[in-house]
């Protein structure tokens, strides 16, 4: 296999999701700083194989708005899936550290995850299934990429019975059990622009909670405040509420435009059909003036959200790449 697990080392981990974790690691061969994603699965030898085989679609895997694939290989019952690294990581620990997002830089990350289901629908043939903040990287690049997608319907089948947690981004269809369509991942996206907007999931409303003020990131990565007690609302409770109550929507008097509002509104339909497709996504007013969106500076917003240490981290690896002046 081209990637042995000897060639890699150990930089940091990087996060510990429900059933898998993921590393910042150097391949020493080639010097690239990569993040490494382990997930323990206890399958057949070749079900292991058919992993592989689905995996290596993501070779031919190539958008700005998707995150890079080097390969992936098992060591005893992990499977390791390598990827590019993205240094300013996944959206639900940003929006942790600076509070809730302001609604011009949710416009450009609302286009870039559009523009990346748009290619995985159009080029891999797959939709995403899994669209929540923690899958939605960013880099100080100003780069907006999605990842933990179900391109392997094997990997996907071996992992969807360890959902676990108090918080669901699902439509209410698959909820039910019906089929998923892509619009299903329009509901999720739909409920993670609600919480980049107000720093609260969703579900249920807290009319009584006001928005999280929009704070300066902490100075270490000690000071970002822990994740939300996982013992929220009672599951069952919680799918309850998707399935019967009302679909969520942005706060009114919040400030938020109308076209922001329009196309949340659209996006949490309860009735799958009556949502809208992509396409139709794509030239909604939101995201669809592009002069609107490049007004924003992408990568000094995701700079300002980056804790120092991790910047400084950034810096050291580039002084390993520049080149030194030459001595005179
Ligand atoms: O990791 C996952 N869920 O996270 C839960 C486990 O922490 C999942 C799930 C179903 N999947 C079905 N096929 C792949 C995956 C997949 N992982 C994955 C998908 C795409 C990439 C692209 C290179 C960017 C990297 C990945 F790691
Ligand atoms: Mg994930």
């Amino acid at each position: 296999q081209s990637l042995e697990l000897s060639d890699f080392e150990k930089i940091r981990a990087l996060g510990h999701g429900h059933g898998g974790s993921v590393f910042k690691v150097l391949h020493k061969p080639t010097q690239l700083i990569l993040a490494e994603k382990t997930i323990r699965l206890e399958v057949k030898k070749e079900v292991r194989e058919r992993i592989l085989r689905e995996l290596r679609v993501l070779h031919r895997c190539s958008s700005p708005h998707i995150v890079g694939f080097f390969g992936s290989f098992w060591h005893e019952g992990e499977i390791h899936i390598l990827m590019e690294y993205m240094d300013g990581g996944s959206l639900d620990v940003v929006l942790r550290r600076v509070g809730r997002i302001p609604e011009n830089v949710i416009a450009v990350i609302c286009s870039k995850v559009v523009e990346g289901l748009l290619y995985l629908h159009n080029e891999l043939s797959v939709m995403h299934r899994d669209i929540k903040p923690s899958n939605i990287l960013v880099n100080s690049d100003g780069a907006v990429k999605l990842c933990d997608f179900g391109v392997s319907g094997e990997l996907q089948g071996s992992l969807a019975y360890s959902f676990v947690g108090t918080r669901s981004y699902m439509a209410p269809e698959r909820l039910k059990g019906q089929k998923y369509t892509v619009t299903s991942d329009v509901w999720s996206l739909g409920l993670s622009l609600i919480e980049l907007a107000t720093g609260h999931f969703p579900i249920p409303p807290e009319r009584a909670k006001e928005l999280v003020p929009i704070r300066e990131p902490p100075a270490t990565v000690e000071d970002i405040p822990p994740p939300p007690q996982e013992g929220g609302m009672v599951v069952f409770e919680l799918l309850t509420r998707i399935v019967e109550g009302e679909p969520p929507h942005l706060p009114d008097g919040a400030g938020f435009s109308p076209e922001f509002c329009s196309f949340v509104e659209a996006c949490t339909r309860k009735a799958p059909e009556e949502r809208p497709k992509l396409t139709d996504l794509a030239q909604h007013p939101f995201i669809a003036d592009k002069a609107k969106l490049e007004a924003v500076d992408m990568a000094a917003w995701v700079k300002g959200t980056m804790v120092r240490a991790v910047l400084e981290e950034r810096l050291a690896e580039r002084e390993r790449f520049t080149p030194l002046p030459p001595t005179s």
